[in-house]
């Protein structure tokens, strides 16, 4: 049973109210080593449902297909993005982008700006093994914000150097910040799982010319 979806039965969500996020002070910094690190901060935005009711209702989203070698293949979730122009879907989006940016702006020296959206409809979506390397992530540090609303789903980290592989079990809610050189000196995924599995929204925030 899918308890997001359930929840949001009793709760419509008034997209003008702004839920409340928990202050950011309150991050728990893991270290991963070369460099990379990880804030997790369970539950920071609190009464997670109305959020997902109106992401998953409201949003354009969109498959794509990627070619993957010789052919063309599904890319396994939904996705729409927001350059830093754009109005983005949910007020509550811009409360959560502009509370990151009160907290990690003045470490990070600049703004998180973009917004990606990611649908992931059951355990047969994912995302395969990778960092956010398309642009400054590859060659410096930064950070990628992401919060997670909908159905549990473990985030994967994994240095690319080798090494153990971390996770994070991420739920209605939760926010994870990659930071550092997490880009570049470690790979994330969200694995598919033969597990039921609910829908899961990320919402990740980014610097400009990362992605
Ligand atoms: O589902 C997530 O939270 C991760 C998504 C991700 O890594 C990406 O879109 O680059
Ligand atoms: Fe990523």
């Amino acid at each position: 049973m899918d308890l997001a979806l359930q929840g949001s039965l009793f709760d419509e969500g008034d997209p003008g109210r702004e839920e409340p996020f928990l202050p950011l002070d309150g991050t728990r910094r893991t270290t991963l080593g070369a460099g990379a690190w990880i804030d997790v901060l369970p539950g920071w935005l609190a009464g997670a449902d109305g959020l997902f009711q109106r992401l998953a209702t409201r949003v354009p989203w969109h498959a794509e297909r990627r070619r993957m070698y010789d052919r063309t293949v599904d890319v396994p979730r939904l996705l729409c993005f927001y350059g830093e122009d754009d109005p983005l879907p949910d007020p509550t989006l811009e409360a959560a982008k502009a509370a990151l940016n009160r907290h990690y702006a003045p470490q990070l020296g600049e703004p998180l700006r973009t917004t990606g959206l990611c649908y992931y409809r059951d355990g047969r979506d994912s995302v395969a093994w990778h960092g956010d390397t398309i642009g400054r992530g590859s060659t410096h540090d930064t950070i990628v914000a992401i919060l997670s609303v909908g159905a549990a789903r473990p985030l994967l980290l994994r240095p690319r150097a080798g090494g153990a592989t971390v996770r994070y079990a991420l739920g209605h809610g939760d926010l994870l910040v990659m930071g550092g050189s997490c880009q570049r000196t470690w790979e994330h995924s969200v694995p598919k799982t033969s597990k039921p599995a609910g829908p899961r929204i990320s919402v990740q925030f980014r610097p400009r010319g990362v992605r």
